[in-house]
């Protein structure tokens, strides 16, 4: 082999490698976004890279590529660097096949030129679009991880000021509350705004998460770490384009279509009530434990049991399958609202230990 034909022999050993390792490192990372995340619609986005990716591969004869692969003859096969080796947990393997797929996504894009300067584009498509796709992997990620060992969830009014609002949800998160929501319907948009920037400056410092009702503006105007939503508010993916990636989306459901819809439509976190009558709010119907169950055998995404849940009847609630609870009146109607969390939180600690979730 001429020095020319060595150099030929060797572009298209790089196209025939980066190739692999981009639909290999893709497909790592589909799995991940399938069967860790279960988010739908990012697996689907991962699928159609993938596919995209191939179709951009069409342009490289396949005669070629396998006429040049020598993987006995590669210098690099033998090669290791010490955190190849390492993977912590999955969403490790997912970054790290990121950083794979986008290095050959380049490789394939430069090289690619030579064979044809449409090659080297279509390749810069399909990077460009994985830099979008792995950062909202990535924060989707992140967001699951905050909500991963919260358990009680505590809903909160504006109380008789902002200062006794703020020294009721500091006493709550510290008694092990973690997230607390402002829910209140009395207050007008600039109380809110101002009781909800007070509760967020309040929480920050501390490891419970703070979620705005009703209002999406308000939580991403205050900085809060999320917002829930029902079904006759905004819906989810409106209020997903307007709180960012970061933030926290819950959804309220009350039939298994809706905790369907939740899921495709990207909520974080999903409420399942009325479980029992309320003091908070008065429902005709109450779909009870029996959707509890259903939710509980329809997704794997974190799922609060609402409605009338108190001490009294919280061992129902762990029967049809849940460890999470979302409450108001049981903590705040209760004569020592920091022993009622702590007590709830403590029996819903242990029935996560014996179930091992
Ligand atoms: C955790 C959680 N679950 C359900 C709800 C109820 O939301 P929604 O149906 O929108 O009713 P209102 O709270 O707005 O009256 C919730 N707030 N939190
Ligand atoms: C606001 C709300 N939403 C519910 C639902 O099922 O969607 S139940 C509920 C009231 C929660 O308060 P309490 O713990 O006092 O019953
Ligand atoms: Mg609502």
């Amino acid at each position: 082999m001429d020095g020319k034909e060595s150099t030929a022999s060797g572009v298209w050993r790089i196209l025939d490698a980066s190739l692999n390792r981009a639909s290999e490192g893709l497909r790592t990372i589909e799995e991940y976004a399938r069967f860790v995340l279960g988010d739908p619609q990012l697996s689907e986005q991962l699928k159609q890279l993938r596919h995209q990716t191939a179709t951009a591969a069409e342009g490289l004869p396949r005669s070629q590529l396998l006429a040049a692969r020598d993987t006995p003859g590669d210098v690099g096969t033998a090669i290791e660097t010490p955190t190849e080796t390492e993977r912590v947990d999955a969403l490790a393997v997912a970054i790290a096949a990121a950083a794979r797929v986008q290095q050959s996504l380049r490789c394939l894009e430069e090289y690619g030129k030579i064979v044809d300067s449409g090659i080297g584009r279509a390749f810069e498509a399909c990077r460009y679009r994985s830099y979008t796709l792995f950062a909202t992997l990535e924060q989707l990620s992140q967001r699951r991880d905050r909500l991963a060992d919260c358990q009680l969830y505590v809903l909160v009014d504006g109380g008789d000021s902002i200062e006794a609002m703020t020294a009721t949800i500091a006493e709550l998160a510290k008694a092990g509350a973690d997230l607390i929501q402002l829910r209140d319907k009395r207050l007008n948009d600039r109380e809110l705004y101002e009781h909800a920037a007070a509760a967020a400056a309040t929480l920050r410092p501390s490891r419970c998460l703070f979620i705005v009702n009703d209002r999406p503006d308000i939580a991403a105007a205050v900085h809060a770490d999320g917002v829930h939503v029902g079904q006759d508010e905004l819906p989810a993916t409106v209020v997903r384009q307007i709180i960012g990636p970061e933030r926290l989306l819950g959804v309220s459901t009350h039939c298994v279509a809706q905790v369907e819809q939740a899921v495709s439509d990207g909520a974080d976190y999903i409420g399942c009530g009325p479980t029992f009558p309320s003091g908070t709010k008065s429902f005709e119907a109450f779909p009870g434990t029996d959707f509890l169950r259903d939710a509980a055998a329809t997704t794997t995404l974190p799922s609060f049991a609402i409605g009338g849940i108190g001490a009294e009847n919280l061992e129902y609630v762990l029967d049809a399958g849940f460890s999470r609870v979302a409450v108001a009146g049981a903590i705040t109607r209760s004569e020592s609202p920091a022993a009622m969390v702590a007590e709830l939180k403590q029996r819903l600690l242990r029935q996560d230990e014996s179930t091992n979730r």
